[in-house]
């Protein structure tokens, strides 16, 4: 009797049955289809890109063994790749790719033939034309390491983003969580990163993108059907930078695809570096179960800089653009711009831009003049006692009563507005918060900013308790 496609892969599949896990087999070899057989060329139909990457690079030698067996040595493997959507038509499309399986010792390249050019993966960062299927990683070479000044506020951070830049997946620092207020090199970091690894391991792919980026092209696959291309294409990254993690916030959707995507990048030894504005214990309406992952690897915070730093940054800056500037004049800034790192780069541009404009020197006086603009238009953050004192005065109890273990409904809801605006006003952590209002954990602040959420949907006389509060506490 004849071999048909049909016979040869049930006789290849008891084989490779035999020789690997059987999760492995139901999973990697039960969805193929044997799809033609043609002299020693038998075609198998597997159900995505992804999956015939991973057989390449994982099965390859067991597919041949097991072809070799059945078609003797010149036995070659093609496989029919089901491309699930494509620009011009929403049916799958059928991608030829010829397996490396005749050279299965070589290191293999993952090709694509020229004619399924147009039907690569649906996605942006893709480059269309090329024959090997590249990813634009998106990363910012002016933000590397050698311009990241160390300090004590960044010294954790810094130094585990260089040992994961040495050796991505490779360090217990997976995923590495850089966190920290506004402007403090959090994307500069992430960037270095992404930048270094480059550097040393060119063939790696790497992708840096905004949170906000990512739940966009989520939802735009769902609306075009393409989220299993979304899934593949994000699973096939070596090292992931996601920017901004705070802002999958409340995003169902987007968390349960960053999950999987997560899980298998991490079970694969894959590299994810995530930002955010929070630490995890304070990201509020993200998943548990994701928020577990995120505390798998390091969380390193990033602190405002002390002076020196904020002295060397301001150094470093000036030396870059080539610019010189009385110490007097570098001290003075750094001694009046310090939480923020971005308006201490801000000052020395607008100095240089107004000195250089006016055709005049650096002077005391211009840089007294530029911080105090600065100063004026950064707004004051108000503080927790302030709150307390302000949310107390309004709903005439005092302070003590606002913080007692009373639960009196409407000391409770003083209580939960003081917790609340603290939340909203202040750049505290939640733990901090309900130390200070009443020695309570985060996780009553938490529900406390919920229950204010709610009430201010629901009830009007608690909206305008909100809206008063907001207008004496802001103005
Ligand atoms: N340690 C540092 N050395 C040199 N430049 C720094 C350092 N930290 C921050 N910067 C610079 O400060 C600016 C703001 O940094 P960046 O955008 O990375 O902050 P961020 O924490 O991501 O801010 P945001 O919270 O707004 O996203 C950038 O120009 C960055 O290069």
């Amino acid at each position: 009797m004849s071999n048909t496609a049909e016979s040869v892969w049930t006789d290849c599949l008891s084989f490779i049955k035999d020789n690997i896990k059987p999760q492995a087999y139901k999973t990697w070899f039960e969805p193929i289809k044997p799809v033609k057989l043609s002299g020693e060329a038998l075609t198998i139909q597997v159900p995505s890109k992804f999956f015939y990457e991973w057989l390449e690079e994982h099965y390859i030698k067991l597919l041949r063994v097991a072809l070799v067996r059945q078609l003797g040595n010149d036995a070659k493997l093609i496989y029919d790749v089901k491309m699930e959507n494509n620009y011009s038509s929403n049916r799958p499309q059928i991608v030829k790719i010829p397996s490396s399986n005749r050279d299965p010792l070589k290191p293999q390249k993952v090709t694509v033939p020229l004619e399924s050019n147009k039907r690569e993966l649906r996605n942006p960062f893709i480059i269309p034309g090329l024959q090997k299927v590249k990813i634009e990683s998106q990363l910012n070479p002016n933000y590397s390491f050698a311009n990241f000044i160390e300090g004590d506020s960044n010294r954790l951070a810094r130094s585990a983003g260089m040992a994961v830049a040495n050796k991505p997946g490779g360090t217990s620092f997976n995923p590495l969580l850089i966190y920290g207020g506004v402007g403090l090199g959090k994307t500069h970091l992430a960037h270095a990163i992404g930048v270094d690894i480059k550097d040393k391991y060119p063939d790696k792919t790497v992708l840096y993108i905004s949170s906000e980026k990512f739940t966009q092209q989520f939802i735009d696959s769902v609306k075009s059907n393409t989220r299993n291309d979304f899934i593949h294409f994000y699973q096939m990254i070596d090292v992931l930078i996601i920017d901004d993690v705070q802002f999958l916030s409340g995003k169902a959707g987007t968390q349960d695809v960053f999950f999987h995507i997560f899980n298998h990048l991490h079970q694969n030894g894959k590299q994810v570096i995530l930002t955010s504005d929070k630490a995890p214990v304070d990201m509020q309406d993200i998943e548990q179960r994701l928020l577990s992952r995120f505390k798998w690897g390091l969380s390193a915070e990033l602190q405002s800089p002390d002076y020196e730093t904020r002295i060397s940054i301001l150094q470093n800056k000036l030396y870059r653009d080539g610019v010189e500037m009385p110490e007097d004049i570098v001290e003075y800034v750094a001694k009046n711009i310090k939480s923020n790192v971005r308006e201490l780069e801000g000052v020395l541009i607008s100095m240089i831009a107004q000195a250089s404009f006016n055709r005049k020197e650096f002077s005391l006086q211009l840089a007294k003049q530029i911080v105090d603009k600065f100063v004026k238009n950064t707004k004051k953050e108000v503080s927790i006692d302030y709150i307390q004192k302000e949310v107390s005065k309004y709903f005439d109890m005092d302070v003590a009563t606002l913080q007692s273990k009373t639960r009196k409904r409407h000391i409770v809801q003083a209580r939960q507005l003081a917790m609340y605006f603290a939340k909203r006003l202040t750049k505290t952590s939640l733990a901090s918060i309900g130390n200070q209002i009443g020695q309570r954990d985060h996780a009553t602040v938490l529900h406390a900013c919920k229950t204010v959420d709610n009430l201010t949907e629901t009830d009007k006389q608690f909206r305008k308790y909100v809206d008063d509060l907001t207008k004496k506490l802001t103005f």
